[in-house]
């Protein structure tokens, strides 16, 4: 006897295609592909994403990675920066990802606090996002001092995406949300860049840099970058799901474009269902069992 699924939720099970077509077997993404489209110079994308739905989503429009950001933090949790934000409470949202995403790669961003102390505490922490998580890789911020910890754990076969730049957990050594690399500084920002690329990295996300040290960067490495607030000329770009798809609102950063307004069109089906409520338009006879 076969049981018909709930009509809600998806078990963490990989997500069908939204057109009804039966699910294919399909290709997972991998580190080497994204070095491939570097070499052939095809541009890829990035999204955060913390749960199962947009997490299916943006696999089947065809995201290249995934990114569970440690910007969960104040984009799910309702905390102001990145710094308060645990293992613990992200390692759930890794494991809802992961569990939808059929072809995406999924990477999982090292909370502040949990990799800086040395290779080993980095070490621990990547194990516990890949075994309790199921993440494909790691994610963590830092210039050249993170080149040791980023062999260490490349080393051990974890995939480590470097992070430089506007470091948000660095934000109250970096003197708040600012421009990084401008005038000579932009010198060592490339000497970072090529150092995370020797320790093993296999991608760099550059995060507020200007644009043509950005593509300064990105033409002197052999491993892909990728811009947020970096220009043009990176080979990848990541933005954070809320600010693409319009559903926060207040001021956004110069580097968003809003592909949706989620926020609106939330505000107005909330609105609506209310007042079918209150006016008794809702529940109607077709949502009633009779007996
Ligand atoms: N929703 C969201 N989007 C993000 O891009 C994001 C997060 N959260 N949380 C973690 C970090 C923090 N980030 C931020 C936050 C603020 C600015 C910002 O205020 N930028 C201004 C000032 C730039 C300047 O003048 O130097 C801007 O206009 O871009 C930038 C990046 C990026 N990350
Ligand atoms: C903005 C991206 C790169 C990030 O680190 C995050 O969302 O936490
Ligand atoms: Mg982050």
């Amino acid at each position: 006897m076969t049981e018909e699924a709930p009509p809600y939720g998806t078990g963490n099970a990989p997500a069908a295609p939204s057109d009804g077509s039966a699910a294919a077997p399909v290709r997972r993404v991998r580190t080497h592909h994204l070095l491939a489209l570097k070499e052939e110079g095809t541009r890829w994308s990035m999204l955060t994403t913390y749960d199962q739905y947009t997490a299916a989503i943006f696999d089947e429009a065809g995201i290249e990675v995934l990114l569970i950001g440690d910007s969960a933090a104040n984009n799910v949790l309702g905390y102001e920066t990145t710094l308060p934000v645990t293992v613990d409470e992200l390692l759930p949202l890794v494991r809802a990802v992961s569990g939808a995403a059929r072809r995406s790669l999924v990477i999982a961003d090292l909370p502040f606090g949990s990799y800086q102390r040395d290779p080993g505490q980095a070490f621990d922490t990547a194990v516990r996002f890949m075994k309790e998580g199921r993440a494909h890789g790691v994610k963590l911020e830092g210039g050249a001092a993170m080149a040791p910890t980023i062999a260490h754990l490349t080393a051990a076969g974890i995939p480590v995406m470097a992070h430089i730049g506007f470091t948000p957990q660095s934000e109250h050594a970096l003197g708040g949300y600012r421009v990084q690399g401008r005038t000579d500084a932009g010198d060592e920002l490339v000497a970072a860049a090529k150092a995370l690329q020797d320790a093993g990295a296999f991608a760099i996300v550059m995060e507020m840099v200007p644009a043509p040290v950005a593509a300064r960067a990105t033409q002197a490495l052999q491993i892909p970058t990728v811009g947020i607030g970096a220009g043009p000329d990176c080979d990848a770009q990541v933005l954070v799901w809320q600010d693409f798809a319009g559903l926060r609102g207040g001021k956004m950063a110069r580097f968003v474009k809003q592909y949706a307004d989620l926020r609106s069109t939330l505000l107005e089906a909330a609105r609506d269902y209310r007042s079918d409520v209150v006016s008794g338009t809702f529940p109607g006879p077709e949502h009633s069992f009779e007996k």
